[in-house]
């Protein structure tokens, strides 16, 4: 199917555990063709929602699922979607075997499953292993695998569970690069849950941040992740820095990344215009090796420098000395007051 209504949605989509709600949006719509993160701290819900829109959720689910703009059957999305969890689950037998599985649980013979699911064991770099035993591979490999797997069956919906937690930097960076490809031109709505900020940049054309079981904010993703509306999603973006209009006399509270908050050094240097500038006591300095943290104490909260480099302590102002504290890029937090 195509058209605007072609993907996964929800309408009034509420569920419920254990006594309380776990989880309400009103509306949220992936197209085909297209790739949603959802980004949340530990506990917002993201899972929950993704089981709900699968349908696979044990608990007390209200509202609508849409599948191609009509109300979503078990039968239905049993033969739309594909997901991919956090632990690669395969089965016994050679990775071939594995990602072929998934088309022989739908019905395809063994002759055209293999004729389908060749071309995606190549595009995905497996064929080198394509006669190992599955289980005798690396997490990285497994969860290659298991994407595979779920590509091979040219899903409707693919669900993604937190896939790259726990790899290595360059597996994760090559399998999202793989991934991202292989999904191009393909009409699969694709959900994808994160922690991670750069996962979300790599794959996805859109980002809803989820936060207490409600979707906070929802755009393109770049717009999104430098865009916090409010505290909580300044803080699940890095601008871990909030400076309310009782600091800066601005009209709005500020928020900044610590890399973009740097102590003032040169003594002799005014207060720039545009740049706010505000001031506090220096509580402690930490090397990290490729930066140098230093916590600054305001009179409404912490602030956290990051200077570039393994700043020489003689250029630092020692512990309980008053500093100023330059924020060289911030977003007003419109929502905040
Ligand atoms: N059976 C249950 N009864 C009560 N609360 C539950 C139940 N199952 C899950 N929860 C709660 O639902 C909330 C959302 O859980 P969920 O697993 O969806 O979060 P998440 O955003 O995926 O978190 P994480 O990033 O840690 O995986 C959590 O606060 C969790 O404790």
């Amino acid at each position: 199917m195509t058209g605007p209504d072609a993907g996964i949605g929800c309408r009034d989509l509420r569920v419920h555990a254990g006594g309380r709600e776990l989880l309400s949006v009103p509306e949220l719509h992936v197209a085909s063709g297209r790739t949603l993160a959802v980004l949340g701290p530990n506990g917002a819900g993201k899972s929950t929602l993704l089981r709900a829109l699968g349908l696979l959720s044990s608990h007390r689910v209200s509202g609508q699922i849409l599948l191609d703009g009509r109300p979503a059957t078990p039968a239905l999305m049993r033969g739309a979607i594909a997901a991919v969890l956090q632990r690669p689950i395969l089965r016994r037998g050679t990775v071939a075997a594995n990602v072929i599985s998934g088309l022989r649980f739908r019905g395809v013979s063994r002759r055209e499953a293999r004729a389908r699911a060749w071309p995606w064991i190549e595009a995905l770099g497996l064929a080198p292993l394509a006669g190992r035993d599955a289980r005798s591979l690396s997490i990285g490999e497994a969860q290659r695998v298991s994407i595979t797997r779920a590509l091979a069956v040219r899903p409707r919906v693919l669900l993604l569970d937190e896939p790259f937690t726990g790899l290595d930097s360059t597996t994760r960076a090559d399998l999202l690069a793989d991934l991202r490809a292989a999904l191009n031109g393909q009409p699969t709505a694709t959900i994808l849950v994160t922690h991670d900020r750069q996962e979300a940049l790599a794959l996805a054309e859109e980002t809803a941040l989820l936060i207490g079981g409600r979707i906070r904010q929802h755009g393109p993703t770049a717009e999104v992740l430098d865009h916090p509306s409010d505290p909580d999603t300044a803080r699940l973006l890095g601008f871990t820095n909030l400076l309310p209009p009782a600091l800066t006399g601005r009209a709005h509270t500020l928020a900044a990344r610590p890399e973009h908050t740097e102590l003032v050094l040169d003594p002799s240097e005014g207060r720039a215009g545009e740049v706010p500038v505000v001031t506090g006591t220096l509580r402690r300095t930490v090397a990290l090796g490729i930066a140098t943290r230093v916590d600054v104490d305001t009179p409404t909260g912490r602030l956290t420098c990051l200077h570039p480099g393994d700043v020489p302590a003689t250029e630092l102002p020692p512990a309980g000395s008053d500093v100023r504290v330059r924020i060289r890029h911030a977003r007003s937090l419109t929502a905040a007051e």
